[in-house]
């Protein structure tokens, strides 16, 4: 990491391209710094929608915890695994996900089940965060604990600080994001101040028969809240559509972050800020034989949050293109028709 003293005006977008890579540390430092920052963000939105993040100060041990004891729930025999699935009526998808189906689903893009099983768990599965997070109807279903496994010894802790550090992170993002799209930096937080992101890990499985040709590890699709803040391991395979219809790899950023946007920040900004459809290619001859792990934290602003096209996004001829609507209702749509048909 780079320290940058007040006032430095160095350039943060440390690789160029369609998928740059923006160094964020000094982010609090002085304005004129932020306003770079959230510049080099504000492009990135506009173009491809997706940027590496360096200097993003989450603890690089915990990351490596983090993929450790993924890597060892995952290895943990079936039979223990079975105690942790995620039960056939909840959509919140809390516990190991490893039924057959996949996530181009809620594209309506029908392709062979990806590669892939996920663990998830939410900030609302924890004690007394529900309560405050005005879930209204869905507070039965939503209030639900997480499903923690107790081997690997440390596995919840980890898991809850990466959570705490990725949450962070996403709060000073939002901010960037807000002063990039010209507002009040503070604009988004009553958006996102109890929020509901899932934080999952992929779970890609060596590949010892060949893929069907439809078949990918995760099918092409977009995320569905805001910002998406993903740690991949060194494997490769995520690819991004851009906009003369290529898939473009997504570079490994070693101790950093991939970050792309999703719907929900498309609804603000009336597509303004793309939410780039992108997947993950199924393995082919050595590669095929090593597992992949990644981490997605799925920011989501608060469950009850309206969503509706900016006023500076809109105007005369350029009219609001999606309708308003909530974030959990957006959410709970998306994940029923990703992961709900597949039972
Ligand atoms: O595994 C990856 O690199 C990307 C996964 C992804 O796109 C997702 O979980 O939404
Ligand atoms: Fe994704």
């Amino acid at each position: 990491m780079t320290a940058h003293p007040p006032g430095t005006t160095e350039d943060p977008t440390v690789v160029g391209g369609f998928v740059p890579v923006v160094d964020v540390d000094g982010r609090d430092g002085s304005p004129a710094r932020r306003r770079e920052i959230a510049r080099a963000i504000d492009t990135a939105c506009r173009e491809s929608g997706f940027f590496g993040i360096v200097g993003h100060g989450v603890d690089l041990s915990l990351i490596q915890r983090m993929h450790d004891v993924t890597v060892d729930l995952f290895s943990t025999p079936d039979a223990e695994k079975a105690a942790l699935l995620v039960p056939p009526d909840d959509p919140t998808l809390r516990g190991i996900f490893a039924r057959a189906g996949s996530v181009s689903a809620a594209e309506d893009i029908t392709t062979s089940p990806d590669l892939c099983e996920l663990f998830t768990m939410n900030q609302l599965g924890e004690p007394g965060v529900a309560e405050v997070a005005g879930l209204g109807d869905a507070y039965d279903v939503w209030s639900r604990p997480n499903v923690w496994p107790e081997r690997p010894a440390g596995f919840k802790e980890t898991w809850l600080e990466y959570y705490r550090q990725v949450s962070d992170l996403s709060a000073d993002l939002m901010r960037l994001c807000a002063l990039g799209l010209g507002l009040d930096e503070e604009f988004f937080t009553p958006f996102v101040d109890i929020h509901s992101s899932n934080l999952t890990a992929n779970w890609y499985p060596p590949v010892d028969t060949d893929p069907l040709p439809d078949q990918y590890r995760k099918g092409p699709h977009s995320d569905w809240g805001t910002l998406t803040i993903l740690y991949q391991d060194n494997c490769g395979g995520l690819q991004v559509f851009d906009k003369a219809g290529d898939w473009i790899d997504v570079p490994v950023v070693e101790g950093g972050f991939v970050v792309n946007i999703g719907d929900l920040m498309a609804v603000w900004t009336n597509d303004e800020w793309v939410s780039t459809k992108h997947r993950v290619l199924a393995p082919t001859g050595e590669m095929a034989r090593k597992p992949r792990v990644s981490l997605a934290f799925f920011h989501q602003p608060n469950w009850s949050a309206d969503i509706e096209c900016l006023p500076s996004c809109q105007g005369p001829g350029k009219p609001a293109k999606y309708a308003p609507t909530t974030s959990g209702a957006y959410l709970l749509q998306k994940m029923e028709s990703a992961f709900g048909s597949a039972e």
